[in-house]
């Protein structure tokens, strides 16, 4: 199976239908990221195969739980799962923020090369980030715990908003951790087409 393939039958699988174009921006992504990777490290995944599942198929996995117009993608590191969520839904602005300039270096270049008006990429730590308007959703992947992903961000989220934490096994303890103006509101276990992993996305709200 070729990647563009296995990328057609992980869109399929996962129930969605995206937006015309975006596939072929989905593949050129997942190219850029390969080129960076040789020089910058930016993932451990290398293998295009496992890039399909891994990154895209995973970040995509993620796409029916938002609400909203506007999100926040916290430690976004190489755009995940923020640059294909901006792809698969141009009708949300999308921010993704890391603290590492060379990592926003990489967003601004994908930015420009796979015109993502939708998008916007901020260099440093979130916890100082003091935006103009709050965000409906904010999510992560492999950022942090839940305690300090609320604690960080939480002058970040509208009080109507909700945080999405993509997350591999069911973080019980992490949970049972959470400060008392939070609380999980719904927790989704994922199926990953390509991925044996267990994947959860926990939903979690201000009290
Ligand atoms: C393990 S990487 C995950 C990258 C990406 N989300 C993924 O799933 O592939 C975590 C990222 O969080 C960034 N980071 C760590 N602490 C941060 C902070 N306080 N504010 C913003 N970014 C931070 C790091 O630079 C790194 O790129």
């Amino acid at each position: 199976m070729t990647v563009e393939q296995q990328l057609t039958a992980g869109i399929a699988a996962l129930g969605l239908t995206l937006p015309e174009g975006a596939k072929a921006k989905l593949l050129a992504y997942l190219a850029l990221l390969g080129k960076w990777n040789r020089v910058h490290n930016l993932t451990a995944v290398r293998d295009a195969e496992r890039m399909v599942s891994h990154h895209l198929l995973d970040s995509l996995a993620a796409v029916p739980f938002f609400q909203g117009e506007t999100v926040l993608d916290v430690g976004s590191g190489g755009g995940l799962p923020g640059i294909p969520l901006a792809i698969a839904r141009p009708d949300l602005q999308v921010t993704l923020i890391d603290s590492v300039a060379k990592k926003t270096a990489f967003l601004l270049q994908a930015k420009a090369e796979l015109v993502l008006s939708n998008l916007n990429v901020i260099t440093g730590r979130v916890e100082d980030y003091q935006p103009n308007a709050r965000f409906d959703v904010i999510i992560s992947r492999a950022f942090s715990d839940l305690k300090e992903f609320v604690t960080l961000t939480r002058h970040l989220l509208k009080p109507t908003g909700r945080w999405l934490a993509m997350k591999g096994l069911m973080p019980h303890e992490e949970i049972a951790l959470l400060p008392d103006w939070v609380k999980v509101s719904a927790n989704h276990a994922l199926v990953v087409p390509g991925l044996e992993v267990s994947r959860h996305l926990i939903v979690l709200e201000p009290v």
